[in-house]
C-alpha cells in the first residue's frame, strides 16, 4: 500500500485515528475511565459523549494528515498542526458542551497522525513516532500563555505531562504499551483483555498530569503500585489479577482521579497497531506474489 496523494493519506489516517478512539472508548471495564459500563471518576461525562467527540475530530486528523502529506518536520509544520489541532479542541468543546473529552488525545493522535502522513505506509511505526516526536519538539510562537491543569501540575509537581511524553519521543509507547500489547497476544488472551493489559501497563509507568491534577502525589503512587500488582499476579486474565483490577478502579474512584493520559496512550497505540497491521499484510501480500 502506498498514499496515491494527499486526500487519501488524510481519508485513511483519519479514519484510523478516529477509530482508535471509538476502540479505546468501548473497552471495558477500564479503571476510573468512562466506558460503556459506567463513566468512572467522571460526573460529566459519559461514553455516548466520547464517541460523538471521537466522530467529531475526524476532519481534524484529516486535515493535520493533508497538511503533513510526504513533508519534512520544521517549525512551520509545528505550528500549521498546532493551529489544525487547536480548532479540533474548539469542536470538540463544541460538540461537548464544553467538557474536555480528548485534548491529551487531540495532541498525541494528532502528532502521531502527522508523523504517519510524513512517510509511505510500509515504514516501521518507531520511524513514525520518532517523526512526531521530532515535530512536538519545534517551538510554536503561537502557543496561548493562559494556564492548564498541565501548567499547574508542572508548577506543583515538575511533570511535563503530555508535552513532555511527546518532546521525549514517546516512551510509554515504545517500552511500554506496544510491547505489552504483543506479549498479551501471544500468551493466547483475548483482543479486549490484551488491550486492558497493555492500559494496565501504562497506568503502572506513567505520570499522569491528570491524577496529579485531581488527586496529587498519593493518587498517583497508589494508581502507579495497583496496577504494578495486577502485572505481577499475572495479568488482566488471571483470577487475582482480575480482582486487583477491581481494586484499582474502587480506589481510582474514592479518589475521584482518572488516569486519562494512559488512556490517550492506549488509543495512540491502537492506532500504531492498525498501521503495523496493515504493514504486515503488505508484507505476506508481497511475499506470496
Ligand atoms: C500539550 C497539550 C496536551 C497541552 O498540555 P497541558 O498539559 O497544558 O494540558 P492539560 O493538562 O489541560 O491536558 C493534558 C492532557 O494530556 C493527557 N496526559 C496527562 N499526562 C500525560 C502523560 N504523562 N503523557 C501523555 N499524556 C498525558 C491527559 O489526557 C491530560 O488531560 C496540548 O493540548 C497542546 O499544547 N495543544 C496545542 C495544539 C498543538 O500543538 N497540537 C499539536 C498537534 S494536534
Ligand atoms: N475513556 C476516557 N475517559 C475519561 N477520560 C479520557 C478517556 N479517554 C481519554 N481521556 C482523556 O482524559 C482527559 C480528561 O480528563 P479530565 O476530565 O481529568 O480532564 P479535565 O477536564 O482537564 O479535568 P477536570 O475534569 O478535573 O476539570 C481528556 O483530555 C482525554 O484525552
Amino acid at each position: 500500500m502506498t498514499w496515491n496523494n494527499a486526500k487519501e493519506c488524510g481519508e485513511v489516517l483519519g479514519n484510523w485515528a478516529v477509530q482508535a478512539l471509538i476502540a479505546e472508548a468501548e473497552l471495558s471495564p477500564k479503571p476510573g475511565l468512562v466506558d460503556p459500563e459506567d463513566t468512572g471518576s467522571h460526573a460529566d461525562m459519559t461514553f455516548d459523549l466520547l464517541v460523538a467527540s471521537a466522530a467529531s475530530l475526524r476532519e481534524t486528523f484529516e486535515s493535520i494528515a493533508e497538511a503533513s502529506y510526504l513533508r519534512e518536520p520544521d517549525q512551520q509544520l509545528r505550528e500549521e498542526i498546532a493551529a489544525i489541532g487547536r480548532q479540533g479542541e474548539r469542536k470538540m468543546m463544541h460538540v461537548t458542551g464544553g467538557i474536555n473529552t480528548h485534548k491529551g488525545a487531540i495532541w498525541v493522535l494528532g502528532l502521531l497522525t502527522s508523523g504517519a502522513a510524513l512517510h509511505q505506509p510500509g515504514q516501521d511505526v518507531k520511524r513514525m513516532i520518532q517523526t512526531a516526536s521530532e515535530i512536538a519538539c519545534y517551538p510554536d510562537r503561537y502557543i496561548p500563555d493562559i494556564p492548564t491543569h498541565g501548567s499547574s501540575v508542572f508548577a506543583r509537581f515538575g511533570v511535563k505531562g503530555a508535552r513532555g511524553e511527546a518532546e521525549s519521543g514517546f516512551p510509554h509507547l515504545i517500552k511500554i504499551a506496544l510491547p505489552k500489547l504483543v506479549q498479551a497476544r501471544e500468551r493466547g488472551i483475548s483482543e479486549p483483555l490484551a488491550r486492558l493489559e497493555a492500559l494496565v501497563a501504562l497506568i503502572a509507568h506513567l505520570d499522569d498530569t491528570c491524577i496529579l491534577h485531581r488527586g496529587g502525589l498519593p493518587a498517583l503512587q497508589m494508581a502507579k503500585q495497583k496496577a504494578k500488582a495486577i502485572l505481577e499476579n499475572g495479568g488482566v486474565s488471571m483470577a487475582e489479577g482480575w480482582r486487583k483490577l477491581e481494586e484499582l478502579n474502587q480506589s481510582l474512584l474514592e479518589s475521584n482521579a482518572s488516569p486519562g493520559g494512559s488512556a490517550d496512550l492506549l488509543a495512540a497505540t491502537l492506532f500504531l497497531d492498525q498501521i503495523e497491521s496493515v504493514h504486515y499484510v503488505d508484507k505476506k501480500v508481497f511475499l506470496t506474489t
